[in-house]
């Protein structure tokens, strides 16, 4: 009876009171959050949050600044290449450099400077610590390369690349070239040998290990690296020149068993080595003979004609010419040699 009563509110309903289609709720917190809690509309409120923080995060610079950052993207994975190369003898700098010049990319407002520099290239420079190599490693340097001088410092000096310390893109070893060694480099600038007369006869069998199977064992490292190979030979190929002045076509006159051939026997071995592996094993060759140089960095006590006259005339000494002084020379400055002759050979 109660229920069919019940059946038709409206019937119970009193005259005085107000109709209204939907009954008032009266609002409290646990309503509420009943509410959030109930068909799992809170997870759907979590997953959206996360989804609106991604956006801002990852998402919204790129999206906004279009192909702007495409740019800058590409760009910046270029110079990381680039730091990757320069830094890959010296990986514990990496990082540093690397986000660094990532930031200061990104801060540029993703324009791209025009003329894109040249990939840097890694090269190692046996006896860069000499006289010439020194000089050779300075432009290398310059030019923004990464170089690793290898040398055993017999008449190398570490004075004269000391001004490199401290450069992640230089790197010394004392290393003597006659002994095999692995690196991983570009190209590689074969200058380690004593040059001068009074060095190289010093220790004769040394002098021509040294040509023979040093420029075997950097050689053999260019053919396996894929590195392309400058040999630094000497005007001493010609010997006891007939013809004046020498052409590259002149081959010389050269006496096998003198004072002097450990030296340029040695040399012209080395050239006939390089040729080798050129024609035998496809190792980019470039040979380069060196006529006599002078310049800063010359030892005094060096021996040769130039440094030998300097050092005379500093000390108020007569000059000495040795024979009849009717010998001839070709006298080169060093700057001339490593930026017009080593470096274009090399390219
Ligand atoms: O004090 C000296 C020194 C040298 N000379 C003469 O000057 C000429 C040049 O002699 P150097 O010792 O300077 O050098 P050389 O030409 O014999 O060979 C040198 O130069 C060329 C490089 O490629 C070689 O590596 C190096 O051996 C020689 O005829 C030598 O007898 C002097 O008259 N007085």
């Amino acid at each position: 009876m109660n229920a069919t009563l019940n059946h038709r509110r409206v019937d119970v309903t009193s005259e005085n009171e107000k109709y209204t289609p939907k009954p008032q709720k009266q609002w409290s917190m646990s309503n509420s959050v009943e509410y959030v809690l109930r068909e799992q509309r809170f997870v759907f409120v979590l997953v959206g949050v996360a989804i609106t923080t991604a956006f801002f995060l990852f998402l919204q610079p790129e999206f906004g600044s279009g192909q702007r950052t495409m740019d800058v993207s590409s760009y910046t994975a270029v110079q990381a290449y680039n730091f990757d190369e320069s830094y890959q003898t010296t990986r514990t700098f990496e990082t540093a450099p690397y986000k660094s010049h990532r930031s200061a990319i990104v801060s540029l407002g993703g324009k791209i400077p025009l003329g894109l520099p040249r990939k840097p290239l890694r090269i190692v420079v046996t006896g860069g610590a000499g006289f010439v190599g020194s000089h050779l490693v300075d432009r290398l340097i310059e030019r923004g390369d990464s170089v690793i001088v290898v040398d055993n410092f017999f008449t190398g000096r570490k004075e004269n690349v000391q001004h490199h310390f401290g450069n992640p893109r230089f790197e010394l070893i004392r290393h003597d070239v006659v002994e095999p060694l692995l690196l991983e480099v570009d190209q590689i600038y074969h200058l380690a040998c004593p040059a001068s007369p009074v060095h190289y006869k010093f220790n004769p069998i040394k002098t021509i290990k040294t040509n023979v199977v040093g420029t075997l064992n950097m050689l053999g490292l260019a053919k396996r690296i894929g590195a392309r190979f400058l040999l630094t030979s000497t005007s001493e190929v010609y010997g006891d020149p007939l013809e004046h002045p020498q052409k590259e076509t002149y081959w010389g006159n050269v006496n096998p068993i003198g004072v002097r051939s450990c030296y340029d026997e040695g040399k012209r071995t080395a050239e006939t080595l390089a040729m080798d592996y050129h024609r035998g094993a496809d190792v980019q060759v470039r040979i380069a003979r060196i006529f006599n140089t002078y310049g800063p960095r010359m030892c005094i006590d060096d021996g040769r004609v130039v440094s030998n006259f300097v050092a005379q005339a500093l000390r108020k000494e007569p000059m000495t010419v040795y024979g009849d002084g009717k010998q001839t020379r070709s006298f080169q400055f060093v700057s001339d040699l490593v930026g017009e002759g080593h470096v274009k050979v090399n390219q």
